[in-house]
């Protein structure tokens, strides 16, 4: 049984259907990430995750329990990281780590976390006083401080700085290193591409891409290899040499090739044209971005 899995959920708002039949599933050692645009349904997704809503359809479980009724039973095994809220303005970094620190039977040293997300020149100010980014590093401590099994992260770098976000991310791969499923939402699509094992993209409350992130990425993906040349080039000579279609989008010197940039095929690329006498330059491959395809397949799906 997989830690979390989640099959036909439903949620809804009044007659408002946030979610519409998303199935899913993940696990230890796992970083998954919900992606979709604003109003996609994620925080719902998530919210009923953490036991916070009911669906209106479908089953959830983590670790095999049910969020909802058996929420005291997951309390100890998952962290949560609500955006912006749940400590008093009055407390200081350091009261806030040592009293959640006391929650728990194990729980990781405070001193060791406000150093690893480098909150100990503020240790001693308080909570209201810190800045959108020190909060969220502080937040981030408190969720994983009794070393849950699974940890839902919301826009965790959000407003976080380049060095904080490198603190959060080390964070994050040390929790998968230790087994820890960890669900986390964020708009930030390189820091996706960065983290991700898994990914969900959903859009309108349905689910528009899911698997890994090398899956997702060889089924969307648009590889491709262009190069110049002043010569002229026979496509149906060079399609019968190398399997591959040759186009010239733009009718001037830059030739595409829409494949996967393999040692191989460019060996063979470079041989055929030089068996042929045909001069180039700039031969390079590209591939396509996770924003590229998150981009095409939410405005497919808004479409
Ligand atoms: N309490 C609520 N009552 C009514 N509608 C709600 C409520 N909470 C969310 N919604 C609606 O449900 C839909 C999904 O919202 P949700 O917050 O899950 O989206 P999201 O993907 O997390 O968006 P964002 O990226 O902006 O955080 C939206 O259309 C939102 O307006």
């Amino acid at each position: 049984m997989a830690v979390i899995e989640v099959s036909d959920l439903r949620v809804s708002y009044g007659s408002k259907e946030a979610v519409s039949g998303l199935s899913f599933e993940t696990d230890y050692g796992q970083i998954f990430i919900v992606l979709g645009p604003n109003g996609a349904g994620k925080s719902t997704t998530i919210e009923t995750l953490e036991g916070f809503r009911s669906p209106s359809q479908g089953k959830v479980t983590i670790l095999g329990l049910d969020p909802k009724k058996q929420q005291r039973e997951l309390g100890k095994l998952i962290g949560v990281m609500l955006q912006g809220g749940g400590v008093n303005p009055r407390m200081t970094p350091s009261q806030a780590l040592t009293l959640f620190a006391g929650y728990y039977d194990n729980p990781i040293d405070p001193a060791e976390l406000e150093r690893t997300l480098e909150l100990e020149h503020v240790r001693k100010t308080p909570f209201r006083r810190l800045s959108g980014g020190e909060k969220q590093r502080l937040l981030l401590a408190l969720a994983v401080i009794g070393r849950p099994k699974v940890v839902f992260l919301d826009e965790p770098t959000s407003g976080v700085d380049p060095a904080g976000r490198i603190a959060i991310r080390e964070l994050i791969a040390r929790l998968r290193a230790e087994g820890v499923a960890i669900i986390l939402t964020t708009h930030e699509l390189g820091e996706a591409e960065k983290l991700a094992d898994k990914l969900l993209i959903i859009s309108q409350g349905k689910k528009v891409a899911y698997g890994d992130l090398g899956e997702i990425k060889a089924q969307h993906s648009a590889s491709q290899i262009t190069f110049r040349s002043a010569d002229e080039i026979d496509p149906k000579s060079f399609e019968e040499h190398l399997n591959v279609a040759l186009k010239r989008p733009f009718g001037n010197e830059l030739y595409v090739v829409e494949a996967d940039g393999s040692p191989e095929l460019i060996a063979n690329l470079a041989r055929y044209l030089a068996d042929q006498g045909i001069g180039f330059s700039d031969l390079s491959t590209s591939s396509t971005s996770l924003e590229d395809i998150y981009l095409s397949i939410t405005s497919k799906a808004d479409a």
